[in-house]
């Protein structure tokens, strides 16, 4: 049974015209070590209060890389969405949706009512924007208009395309940063449309669009989410980058080190505006980790998590969890569209790989039965550029794990991941949550007053390769415990406790 909203009935819960207020015992454990060496672990409680504020806003999303396979997949999908375009196919009639985007497609259990397992949309967790609703513009060092963007991205059915055109034609992003010596040489072709100046300049070129573009629209907040090109890590270095001071000095000196996305990323935060980088690069330099931190702007990334290290981070969890050794990780896959085109680049292709194989690092850290002081897999990321199959990729992995007295597995798995249908609701998941987590405060018992959560979201992990998380926070990349941490959080701030799947009732 699904049920499309529900009221929590607890002496700890409160619904007022403004606000959700919950009290949550939060149980936990504390693992500490006897003078003899002994381990003990003792369970704790601790007593938190919620405030998550009701009112959902106008919400505006400026995407970076507005113009690009994801960009316009997404404008496309809630145009599709919100004036429910139907279109036919070889296959019969299609309808819009958003399948693949947690909020809106997927469901959470709340019990069991007269023998029926009841369920409802993550999204009725808590008060959420709804994707039809939102404002979209950003920018594009492609000065295409986003009707002929989409045919360029060849991403969606041209019936579909056909029917919105009218809606697209007349939108061109807004010109974009453009520094070649961060993405691929082949990039500079499509690069006409930018923000020229000096670094200072063209920061505060982009905090001018975000305050013209909220202040055109209407909008209540704005979301700020990087999909544009990724670009070679930036070099961190002390003065530089090191610190906020030291990266706004930077800035205004015209330092030719820092990257495009770290000048977008720190004009939003001293816009106040939430940044998340769908993109493997470090746009999150120290320097701007501390700014976002002393402003409480909320910053998440990096590299959406879409389809083969998606996979990789369920089926490593699987087999460590099973107590089976992966010994051998060979993930491959080509794919043909502009992101794998600017991939093709050594240096651009480094960041990718980087965020592609780190995923794995946790799963295997948990169980030195399996590994011994670092050891790990033989793990290998491999990405090559074929036109012909443009943004279908083509994932195929090899996993060989040693099992039983000896004993060998091999998995093998070709997995055909359509980039930007899998990425865009993704990316809508990620700027809906965002906005979200902007709206909630919590208080740990002791704690004089209600506070915002930690700038640096970790809760978004579960969209993201490589999770951005506070210093000294360990970084959990399973991806059923990232969901879990979601979706208890949220059950948290509805006064609900985590679904520990017992069933001790029926049992
Ligand atoms: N499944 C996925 O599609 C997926 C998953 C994870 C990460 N990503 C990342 O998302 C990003 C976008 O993927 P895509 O397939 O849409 O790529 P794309 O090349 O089609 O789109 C990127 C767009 O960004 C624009 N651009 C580049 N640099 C810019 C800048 N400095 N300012 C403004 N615009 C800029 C380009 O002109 C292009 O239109 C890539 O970095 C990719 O690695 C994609
Ligand atoms: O599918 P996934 O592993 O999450 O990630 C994808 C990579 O496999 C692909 O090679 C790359 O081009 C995409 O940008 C995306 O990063």
């Amino acid at each position: 049974m699904l049920v499309d909203a529900f009221k929590v009935a607890s002496p700890n819960v409160t619904y007022t015209d403004d606000e959700i207020r919950s009290v949550y015992q939060y149980d936990s454990t504390k693992v500490s070590r006897t003078q003899d060496g002994e381990f003990v672990v003792q369970p704790t409680r601790t007593t938190y209060e919620f405030a998550v504020e009701r009112r959902v806003p106008k919400l505006g999303v400026m995407l970076v890389g507005l113009g690009g396979n994801n960009g316009t997949t997404v404008a496309a999908g809630i145009l599709a969405n919100k004036h429910g375009i139907t279109w036919m196919t070889k296959d019969g009639l299609r309808k819009p949706n958003y399948w693949g985007s947690l909020t809106q497609a997927a469901t959470v259990r709340l019990g069991n009512f007269e023998g029926e397992e009841v369920h409802a949309p993550f999204k009725a967790l808590l008060p959420m924007v709804e994707p039809n609703d939102i404002v979209l513009g950003g920018w594009d060092i492609s000065g295409m208009n986003m009707a002929e963007a989409m045919e360029r991205a060849a991403v969606l059915d041209f019936e579909l395309q056909k029917q919105l055109v009218p809606y697209l034609k007349d939108v061109v992003p807004l010109p974009g940063i453009y520094d070649p010596a961060f993405i691929a040489a082949n990039q500079e072709a499509r690069a006409d449309s930018l923000i020229k100046g000096s670094r200072q300049q063209q920061m505060d070129t982009v905090r001018r669009h975000i305050r013209e573009f909220k202040a055109a629209n209407g909008v209540d907040s704005v979301v700020v989410l990087w999909t544009a090109n990724t670009e070679r890590y930036s070099q961190l270095a002390e003065g530089l980058n090191d610190t906020a001071d030291n990266l706004l000095a930077s800035i205004k000196r015209d330092e030719a080190e820092i990257a495009p996305s770290t000048l977008y990323a720190t004009a939003c935060v001293l816009e106040g505006v939430p940044f998340v980088n769908g993109s493997p690069q470090n746009t999150f330099v120290p320097g701007l980790l501390e700014l976002a931190t002393a402003r409480g702007v909320l910053i998440a990334g990096d590299d959406f998590k879409s389809g083969q290290t998606k996979m990789k981070s369920v089926l490593v969890d699987f087999l460590v969890g099973a107590g089976l050794k992966p010994t051998a990780i060979v993930s491959y896959n080509h794919l043909g569209n502009n992101d794998g085109m600017n991939l093709s680049a050594p240096a651009t292709f480094r960041s990718k790989e980087i965020s592609k194989s780190n995923v794995v690092d946790d799963m295997v850290a948990s169980n030195s039965l399996l590994y011994g002081p670092g050891e790990h897999p033989d793990h290998v990321v491999v990405i090559k550029y074929v036109p012909y199959v443009g943004d279908s990729k083509r994932a195929m992995d090899e996993y060989t794990s040693e099992i039983f007295m000896g004993g060998r597995n091999t998995i093998v798995m070709h997995n055909t991941c359509e980039d930007s249908l899998l990425a865009a609701p993704i990316i809508l998941d990620l700027v809906l949550l965002a906005e979200l987590l902007t709206r909630v405060r919590l208080r740990r018992d002791g704690e004089e007053s209600l506070h915002e959560l930690h700038p640096v979201a970790a809760l978004l992990s579960y969209l993201t390769k490589a999770p951005l998380v506070p210093q000294g926070v360990p970084v959990v990349n399973a991806l059923s415990k990232q969901r879990a941490m979601l979706e208890n959080f949220f059950r948290a701030c509805v006064g609900l406790p985590p679904d520990s799947n017992m069933m001790l009732e029926f049992k």
